[in-house]
């Protein structure tokens, strides 16, 4: 078979502007303005030296990128992968400030990266690293200035040492710098769950929308970390039926439905892939799978204009950050297929962020119970916002997305003078 080579510019950066520049034109948004949104105001570039365990010293590089604070602190996730690059984590940090706004939050946007791959690192090695990072960019975060949370291959420990080490700087317990920690240090309960509750919130409205029940609806997950594994369990507990899941390693399918707790078993104590040979299919053709609801909660540029044309599902709905190229967009809007862009769909993650902070800044805790009304909230809401600014400015949820927190971002900064 042919392989057909792409020609889209995939860098994320390019496709984040291209986007703020359709919704924009949809608005009628002033030129400058948008030459404004189409940068970060401030990124940082950092090198540090770690101590490996074999007595070596490595240096490791990283990023943080602050898009846009008319509307409050920055904030967004660290990540930590081998392919991290400079513009990717610009366009993350973009990408958060318009999920902050289409949410209603007084964030804007931040995201940070290291470039490692955490799965070869020894947990002490992992733990300077860390801490290594925050000391690095410790003078541009802050509780009211950039408030970092986890994102891929981070996860509530990491945050603990870096909470820790950002502490130890100030000589202040600093739990507000930074969310995703650990209950015990001041962490909120239900961030742990809240990307993916947020996304299966946005799921339901949808599929309300299209008149399909989500009971025994079939859903295929790409990525099983923190926002498509818990997706699944939630999934599952309302009836629909996961067919088909992945991880970096490979993907498995079984169109009656996989034994969700054997997934996870294998997923903590050996691998996906020990599920069964006859269960295994190539990771490319989960995304490709005649399912109801596709999730893609991995990395960034699932869906190209390469394999858009051959995807079956009805919905998709991005837990990851940039899963679909503006071209496989449109490959997608003509084929009648439902996307609930990332900004709407992953924000449940730093809604309860915000919650951890606003909890931190009180020093008073809410219960579960509280947390989740708060999100489901926010979420029911915000779909119906963007569901129904897709219908007043006829155009897809994603650019009815950016139109609502083009707004709120452009009004922040007219009231600050700055535009
Ligand atoms: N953790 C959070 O609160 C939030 C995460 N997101 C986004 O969700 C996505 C996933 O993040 P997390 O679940 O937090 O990360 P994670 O580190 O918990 O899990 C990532 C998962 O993706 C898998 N993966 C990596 N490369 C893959 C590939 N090529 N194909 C299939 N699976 C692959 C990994 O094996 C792992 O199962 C990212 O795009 C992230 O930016 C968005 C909002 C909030
Ligand atoms: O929880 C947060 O502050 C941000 C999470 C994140 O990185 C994201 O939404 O992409």
């Amino acid at each position: 078979m042919d392989v057909i080579i792409t020609k889209e510019n995939l860098n994320p950066y390019e496709i984040v502007k291209k986007q703020i520049e359709t919704a924009a034109a949809k608005l009628g948004l002033e030129l400058h303005i948008v030459e404004v949104l189409k940068r970060p105001m401030r990124v940082l570039s950092v090198s540090f030296p770690v101590k490996m365990d074999d007595g070596t010293i490595r240096v490791f590089e990283g990023y943080r990128s602050q898009h846009n604070d008319a509307l409050g602190p920055t904030k967004g996730g660290i990540r930590f992968h081998p392919d991290v690059t400079l513009d990717e984590v610009k366009a993350l940090s973009m990408w958060m400030s318009f999920k902050c706004g289409v949410v209603g939050l007084p964030y804007g946007g931040g995201k940070g990266g290291v470039v490692c791959d955490p799965r070869t690192l020894s947990p002490g090695e992992l733990e300077r690293v860390s801490r290594g990072f925050i000391e690095a960019i410790s003078q541009i975060i802050g509780p009211d200035k950039d408030i970092p949370a986890p994102d891929v291959y981070t996860n509530p420990q990491i945050m603990g040492w870096m909470m820790d080490t950002y502490s130890r700087i100030k000589q202040s317990f600093s739990p507000g710098v930074i969310t995703g920690k650990p209950l015990i240090i001041g962490g909120s309960k239900g961030r742990n769950e809240a990307t993916a509750r947020g996304c299966v919130i946005t799921i339901q409205e949808a599929m309300k929308k299209l008149g399909r029940p989500l009971k025994d609806a079939t859903v295929a997950i790409q990525g099983f970390g923190n926002a498509g594994r818990i997706a699944s369990r939630l999934l599952s507990e309302l009836g629909c039926k996961i067919v088909a899941v992945s991880d970096s390693k490979g993907a498995i399918y079984d169109p009656n439905g996989l034994d969700l707790g054997k997934v996870e078993y294998l997923k903590d104590h050996r691998s996906l892939l020990d599920y069964g040979v006859e269960y295994q299919i190539d990771p490319s053709a989960l995304l490709e799978l005649k399912v109801d609801i596709l999730i893609p909660a991995a990395l960034e540029n699932a869906i190209t204009s390469n394999n858009a044309g051959r995807v079956q599902a009805k919905i998709i709905a991005e837990a990851a950050n940039g899963p679909i190229s503006p071209e496989a967009d449109r490959i997608l809007a003509d084929k009648n297929i439902l996307v609930i862009p990332d900004i709407l769909a992953n924000a449940g993650g730093v809604t309860v962020s915000y919650f951890e902070w606003v909890q931190n800044l009180m020093n008073y805790y809410w219960s579960e119970k509280e947390i989740n009304m708060k999100l489901a909230d926010i979420m029911v809401n915000s779909f119906h916002a963007v569901y129904e600014a897709a219908q007043e400015y006829s155009t897809d949820l994603r650019t009815a997305a950016y139109i609502i927190s083009l707004k709120r971002i452009t009004e922040a900064m007219k009231a600050r003078g700055w535009v």
